[in-house]
């Protein structure tokens, strides 16, 4: 699928100083970007893959039982893999936050793969955590929401929990410009059902290249 020319100026600013001071205190931080053409463009590409049966349905690794994952989670993904002047703002934006994140906080982010998703009308994520402790593939996890004017009642909010416990830390809801990022390994989250679509895109920086998306595995990716 192809975008018309969209002359996308700027990527969106982020306070890089309290996204990482959150992160370092309490593991996750949420703020709202400001708007900018790479936000409608990414939405728009969102919702002409999804309504072009783009998007597939998620699973949660290799080879494992369809209905088990269906139990888990319902969404349906597609990797981004900068095929359109979009999904490359996209990759600078990430890369704009791992220098400032290594920068500050020194967690040797390197490589950096994201999909969009979209939760249709009854979708969820149960709890999980989107990378074992210790394994140290996915460090940073990063969700941007694509949705104009979500309602709380349209459901879908991103559920923060505290480490080992139950206590919800925060809810996130998904309106457009909204970005959470948050430890991979430590923070436990889910995305409880919603009720109209909900689009994202959910991102991993890494501190290798291996076992990357499928779709950037023979690209080069935009390290500098
Ligand atoms: O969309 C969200 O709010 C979170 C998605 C998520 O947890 C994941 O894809 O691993
Ligand atoms: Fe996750």
């Amino acid at each position: 699928m192809s975008l018309p020319a969209l002359g996308l100026t700027g990527l969106p600013a982020f306070n890089a100083d309290t996204l990482c001071d959150d992160l370092a205190g309490q593991g996750w931080s949420v703020c709202r970007l400001a708007d900018a053409d790479m936000l409608g463009a990414l939405a728009q590409e969102a919702e002409t893959l999804w309504q072009d049966c783009e998007m597939t349905a998620a699973g949660i690794g290799r080879g494992e039982d369809h209905e088990l994952v269906r139990q888990v989670r319902r969404d349906k993904t597609r990797w981004l893999d900068g095929s359109s002047p979009a999904q490359t703002a996209y990759f600078a934006f990430a890369e704009a936050l791992r220098r400032e994140v290594n920068y500050r906080l020194m967690l040797g982010l390197f490589a950096f793969e994201a999909h969009y998703a979209v939760y249709e009308p009854g979708g969820f994520y149960k709890r999980h955590l989107d990378s074992f402790r210790g394994a140290r593939n996915r460090v940073l996890s990063s969700v941007l929401y694509l949705n104009r004017d979500w309602d709380a009642a349209d459901g879908g909010h991103l559920r923060i929990y505290a480490p080992d416990s139950d206590q919800v830390l925060d809810e996130v809801r998904p309106e457009f410009g909204t970005l959470a990022v948050f430890l991979s390994e430590d923070i436990p989250h889910e995305v409880i059902p919603a009720r109209r679509e909900r689009f994202s895109i959910a991102g991993w920086h890494r501190c290798n290249d291996r076992g990357l998306a499928p779709a950037l595995q023979t690209r080069a990716l935009p390290i500098a």
